[in-house]
């Protein structure tokens, strides 16, 4: 599979990087719109064709794979199909955007303390949405936070502007983050972001490179935070799929692919150039 077409050039230095030193690389992606095509109803989310093989591929030479979402860590481990994937042993997930760590290692997750905020919000949410005109929001409860969704609903981008004043002044009023995204406003821990949990991630493995994939808003602390340490010399590869249109992160990808099987070919073509390069 041939090289995917960088578009900057701090792209391309990082893809030499990491297929020249693997060992001392960190692959991660976002899961929802990255490693997973969006679909209607989040329970129903589940990896693109060929992803985990392709993450499992790399897993063998590099230092870490990991998956950094929004997502409850064992809800992402659990869709996604990683328990028991061949050659997926050391993946890491990082859950609700760096609160959560789960490692297949061991199977289990540790997390960050849940301000109580969030335990308040979910009394108030039902009555901010009536108040709001938007009661059949659908609300996914991951406990640690609270997602609102319009994705079902008739005009859904209309309903995510009604709300996004009701929840911002729920969110300050608990000390929460309003997280915004695809069809999507979440309650949820201030403190912690993708972009914070990578800087653990490059901390903790000491990596000299690293690949990240992502596609929705919640992504561009990620690629802020490798943009930022490339300065510190790190290598990176910021990879932006188009899935949820979040045009500042295209804008900031090396490479730009249309959906997660592109993602999945990015993610192929490394793993063939590591291949190629260590034969
Ligand atoms: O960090 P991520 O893995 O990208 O998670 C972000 C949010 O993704 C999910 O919502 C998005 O995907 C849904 C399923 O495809 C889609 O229906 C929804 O419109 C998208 O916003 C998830 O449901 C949220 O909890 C995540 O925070």
């Amino acid at each position: 599979m041939s090289t995917p077409v960088l578009v900057t050039e701090a792209g391309r230095q990082g893809w030499e990087a990491i297929v020249a030193d693997p060992a001392g690389a960190v692959i991660a992606s976002d899961f929802d719109g990255a490693l997973s095509p969006l679909v209607e109803d989040p329970a129903m989310s589940r990896a693109a064709d060929g992803a985990l093989d392709a993450l499992a591929r790399l897993a063998r030479s590099v230092s870490q794979v990991a998956i950094v979402t929004g997502r409850p860590a064992l809800v992402a481990t659990e869709l996604s199909g990683v328990t028991g994937h061949p050659g997926l042993g050391s993946l890491v997930v990082l859950g609700h955007y760096g609160l959560e760590r789960w490692e297949a290692a061991t199977g289990s997750v540790t997390s960050d303390p849940v301000p109580s905020g969030v335990g308040v919000a979910r009394e108030q949410l039902p009555a901010v949405l009536q108040a709001a005109g938007v009661p059949d929001a659908f609300v996914e409860d991951k406990e640690s936070s609270l997602a609102v969704h319009t994705r079902r609903l008739a005009d859904p981008s209309g309903a995510l502007e009604t709300l996004r004043a009701p929840l911002t002044e729920l969110a300050e009023s608990l000390e929460l983050r309003l997280e915004p995204g695809n069809l999507v406003l979440e309650l949820r821990p201030p403190g912690i972001d993708k972009g914070v949990a990578l800087r653990r991630l490059v901390e903790s493995t000491g990596a000299r490179s690293v690949l990240y994939a992502g596609d929705d808003l919640g992504d561009l602390a990620a690629f802020r935070a490798l943009d930022a340490l490339r300065a510190d010399g790190l290598y990176a590869v910021l990879v932006a799929a188009r899935s949820s249109g979040a045009t500042e992160l295209i804008e900031a990808g090396d490479i730009v692919v249309d959906d997660p099987a592109g993602v999945v070919t990015v993610l192929t073509a490394l793993a063939d150039a590591i291949a190629a390069r260590t034969r």
